[in-house]
């Protein structure tokens, strides 16, 4: 093990360059599995650097691939670095690391989507929630197709302060598609501001730390990447499940053009949604001619909470998704009806059913 000078921080010991071990270990990237790896060690040291102090931290690196970021991370002085790589191709190199790092580097094959991270580090790391987040960090640069999906896993286990959290407010720094990246972070009224922006932003304070042209990759991906840096909030802005806001938000957002009491009527059965919708927005005091994008977390705490007394007083209320409605609609429809007039009613079918449950869908112009 190499101790530099300074501050008697760990350093890696000399090794092949990561061109070198992918050379070594033929780790061809995968196009069907979005591999696009980071060659340059100054830049992934700045990445790192994003992450806070790492010195004694207990780190969760996901996907690891040839082990560029890996690297950085053990310089930082980090107490325990725990990495999970999916592509068996990359564990020989990660266990040259191991190697040169004793003590320091645990490798998993495994899948980051199913690891169970808050069994793998000691309970004596816990923090409370409201205390100062704990020495856990999680750090990745995964592929779009899979970071998307993780983060929303990770922020109902934020709600829930379960999986990574367990530990308390264990920071993230994650790499995502510039523009999922630009809509985590987006603020109410721009142009960027989505379901996403909401979902991440009442459970924590999000900021795109860096962007990375996509020529810093090899191969180089179509786009450029954004890195955001996630702190949960000791106190989420919205005190609900995370289903139910999950619902409430996603409704809101789905005709982005339109008023936003369009989109929030569908959360009420047809017979119901007008006069519903109607009391929703004004029990919650929202005007209900803004734009989606207009609405705040603030906006969205209030349609939650009163969202939620109307479920309280209709049991089924929670349950009810208008997709299903529709669904039977269509299955009556069809009844009676011949194998071509079936064919030509189910090749009809998606445009004629949002038509039906929003005559004006197909209209650019707003409501
Ligand atoms: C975009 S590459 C980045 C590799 C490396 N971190 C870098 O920056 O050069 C994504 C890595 O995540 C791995 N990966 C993809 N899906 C995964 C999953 N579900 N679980 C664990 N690793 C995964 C891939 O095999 C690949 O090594």
């Amino acid at each position: 093990m190499a101790a530099s000078g300074r501050l008697g921080t760990f350093r890696l010991p000399p090794l092949p360059t990561i061109r070198e071990l992918i050379k070594l270990f033929r780790l061809r990237a995968l196009k069907q599995l979005s591999q696009n790896f980071l060659l340059d060690l100054r830049l992934t040291d700045k990445i790192v650097r994003q992450a806070g102090n790492l010195r004694h931290a207990h780190v969760y690196e996901v996907g690891p691939g040839p082990g560029g970021i890996t690297r950085s991370i053990l310089n930082a002085g980090v107490a325990e670095l725990l990495v999970v790589e999916k592509d068996i191709r990359f564990i020989p190199g990660l266990q040259m690391l191991s190697d040169a790092a004793p003590g320091k580097l645990r490798i998993v094959h495994g899948d980051v989507l199913t690891f169970k991270v808050e069994n793998a580090f000691p309970e004596s790391l816990r923090r409370q929630w409201e205390d100062d987040p704990p020495d856990v960090h999680i750090i990745g640069n995964l592929p779009f197709s899979v970071s998307t999906p993780l983060i929303i896993k990770w922020l109902e286990n934020m709600s829930r302060r379960d999986g990574p959290f367990t530990f308390g407010r264990t920071q993230m720094t994650l790499t995502f598609q510039k523009e999922v990246a630009e809509r985590l972070t987006a603020s109410t009224g721009s142009k960027q501001r989505s379901r996403l922006s909401v979902m991440a932003q009442y459970l924590c304070h999000v900021q795109q730390v860096l962007t990375i042209p996509g020529r810093a990759f090899v191969p180089k991906p179509e786009v450029d990447v954004g890195v955001v840096h996630f702190t949960p909030l000791t106190q989420p802005q919205i005190e609900q499940p995370f289903k139910l806001v999950e619902k409430v938000v996603l409704n809101a957002f789905q005709f982005r053009r339109k008023y936003c009491h369009r989109g929030l009527s569908m959360l009420f059965p047809k017979a119901q949604r007008l006069e519903s919708t109607g009391k929703l927005l004004e029990l919650a005091d929202v005007d209900p001619t803004l734009r989606p994008s207009k609405l705040s977390v603030s906006h969205f705490k209030s349609l939650c909470d009163v969202y939620r007394k109307m479920c309280d007083e209709d049991p089924h209320l929670f349950a009810y998704n208008f997709r299903d409605e529709l669904r039977q609609l269509a299955t009556k429809t069809l009844k009676g009806k011949n194998t071509k007039e079936r064919a030509t009613h189910l090749q009809d079918a998606s445009s004629t059913q949002v038509f039906l449950a929003y005559p004006d869908s197909n209209k650019n112009a707003s409501s």
